[in-house]
């Protein structure tokens, strides 16, 4: 990594999301490591990204992926050694790929020795205020479930500690009670101690949750915005230009206050806008997009959004009306296993059928849109699910790098990989694979690895304002980004077949729009209204270059 480097620098980042257990298998146990992460470097330095988002990879009995952490200061033996780790933080950085981890910061699994203690210790004892605990299952009724699938309450009872212990997620995840000030500290030398071994920043899991009232619906009150702000206060103190990335799955005025007065976090996801790009994109109507941009507010100047259109989780249907949700479903969810808890759990391709066209749509709009683009591992290439496997493991199935046994992603016999690759005859690692699609200048891999390239030409599009352009026909979206002296129109085509449009761009009269894909100059633009008509699923990206 070049420092120093700019403190603003994830606004530029291209960020890829991966599991180490998924990546690659160095040593033939069947599970990826960081020796197979690291061997496979090159790889994403060459696909363009920047950024690196490992899930979590500390010891866990593995109840929950490793959200369920027991040690926050080790890592799974399955995955390597924290030396193992280290070097992967350092060829990373060589490669100038900056490393992001994650901070489960909400809740433990019931093994981790806090809460081991806490069941056994005293009432009232500093142990026992690890978690949050109470004689009855009555209080917090404000709060909802979140894994409706699974859980009936958010209360367990423990027969150690005699009392109920609170969780917003698993009942095997208690959460940590942070009205006990010796939480947060724990918390803070945990994050030193990444820190210190150089990773770049933390991803906050489900941090609205952190604080609990009675009374309210117990999401995003102001003693959670008070610890992320110490959180924040400490990185800046002791780790300036180390960002915080904010998962807060809420609407854009409640996730707003996450970013403070540039205070709490640096970034955060945009959860609403990623289940309403598929639904324009279903509806062949601009209308969902435009409505959840004009109702997202603006941010401090420091801050960022970031935007995905798939990850490890089940597509979250959580930010979208119960009319929405329903259209969703019934869009994109035919199947009932298609469905978990409140969302759709397939991957990018399947979810648009293997359509090509859509998934370039959909990829130019993630990577246009205001914000930092995260990219899901595998999407690169177009990898499928499959949604018999139970909770969220079809979506986390092992990186397909070619059509070699197990995908030539471990030497092990197939019955010991932590998941059977994909087979099927369309996304199955014979299909789809990195080898071929390398070899094929035509692949999805090459258009996507373009596309980074493209966009790293151009700072306008992790750093420009947007507005969105008025246009008549509601199958087609329309919008500038504009930061300093660049200016970018993208208009793209929601609808499968051909539209007409018409724009308004008299404001840049004499300028020339060069299409960014081929460098093709098109007609100057004149003070008349300038027509376009992209293909089916078609987009066009424009430098508007020259003019007044
Ligand atoms: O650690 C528990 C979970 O935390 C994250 O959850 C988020 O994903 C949920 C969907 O699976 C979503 O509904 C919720 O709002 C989020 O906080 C994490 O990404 C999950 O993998 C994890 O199980
Ligand atoms: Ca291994």
């Amino acid at each position: 990594m070049d420092y120093p480097r700019d403190p603003l620098w994830y606004k530029d980042a291209i960020i890829y999301e991966t599991h180490v257990k998924a990546f690659r298998d160095s040593n033939g146990d069947g599970v990826g490591d960081f020796q197979g992460l690291l061997e496979k470097l090159p790889y994403l330095e060459d696909l363009g990204i920047t950024c690196l988002w490992l899930l979590p990879f500390f010891p866990s009995p593995l109840r929950d992926d490793g959200y369920d952490i027991a040690d926050y200061l080790g890592v799974n033996p399955s995955f390597g050694t924290v030396d193992d780790f280290r070097r992967l933080v350092e060829e990373a950085h060589r490669r100038e790929i900056a490393v992001l981890i994650e901070l489960v910061v909400n809740h433990t699994s019931d093994q981790h020795p806090w809460f081991q203690r806490a069941r056994r210790a005293p009432k009232g004892s500093v142990e026992r205020d690890f978690y949050v605990w109470s004689d009855t299952p009555e209080r917090f009724k404000g709060a909802r479930i979140i894994f409706t699938d699974t859980e009936k309450s958010n209360w367990t009872w423990d027969e150690v500690a005699g009392a109920w212990y609170w969780h917003r997620f698993f009942h095997h995840q208690p959460d940590l009670n942070f009205d006990n000030p010796r939480v947060l500290e724990a918390l803070l030398q945990i994050m030193r101690h990444w820190l210190d071994m150089g990773i770049d920043g933390f991803r906050l899991d489900a941090i609205p949750y952190l604080v609990e009232r009675d009374g309210t619906n117990c999401e995003n009150l102001p003693e959670t915005h008070a610890v992320i702000k110490q959180i924040r206060a400490y990185v800046e103190q002791h780790y300036p230009g180390r960002m915080l990335l904010a998962e807060a799955n809420q609407w854009p005025a409640d996730v707003r206050p996450y970013f403070g007065d540039g205070d709490e976090c640096h970034m955060a996801f945009h959860f609403p806008v990623m289940p309403r790009i598929f639904m324009a994109i279903r509806r062949e109507d601009s209308e969902p997009i435009v409505d959840i941009m004009r109702r997202t507010p603006e941010i401090p100047e420091t801050c960022q959004w970031a935007l995905f259109l798939r990850n490890h989780d089940e597509l979250t249907l959580e930010m979208v009306t119960e009319l929405e949700r329903d259209y969703m479903v019934l869009a994109y969810a035919r199947d009932p296993g298609m469905t978990l808890n409140v969302g759709i759990r397939r991957r990018l391709a399947p979810l648009v059928d293997n359509g090509r066209r859509r998934i370039q749509l959909l990829n130019s709009l993630l990577f246009s849109f205001p914000g930092t683009p995260i990219l899901y591992y595998g999407d690169e290439i177009g990898m499928g699910d499959d949604i018999r496997r139970p909770d969220r493991d079809g979506v986390r199935t092992p990186m397909q790098w070619s059509n070699e046994p197990n995908a030539g992603f471990s030497t092990a016999e197939t019955s010991k990989l932590y998941s059977l690759p994909i087979t099927d005859p369309i996304y199955g690692y014979a299909a789809v694979n990195v080898e071929a699609q390398r070899a094929d200048p035509s692949s999805m891999w090459h258009w996507v690895r373009n596309m980074i390239r493209l966009r790293k030409h151009f700072q306008v599009f992790g750093r420009g304002s947007m507005e969105f352009l008025p246009v008549a026909n509601p199958k087609v979206i329309a919008y500038v980004r504009h930061w300093e002296d660049d200016t970018i129109l993208c208009v793209a085509n929601l609808s499968r077949h051909p539209q007409p449009v018409e724009l308004d761009l008299s404001r840049w009269e004499g300028a020339t729009p060069v299409e960014m894909l081929g460098f093709t100059p098109f007609p100057s633009i004149r003070n008349e209204p300038y027509v376009l008509t992209p293909n089916g699923y078609g987009f066009f990206w424009f430098e508007l270059r020259g003019g007044h």
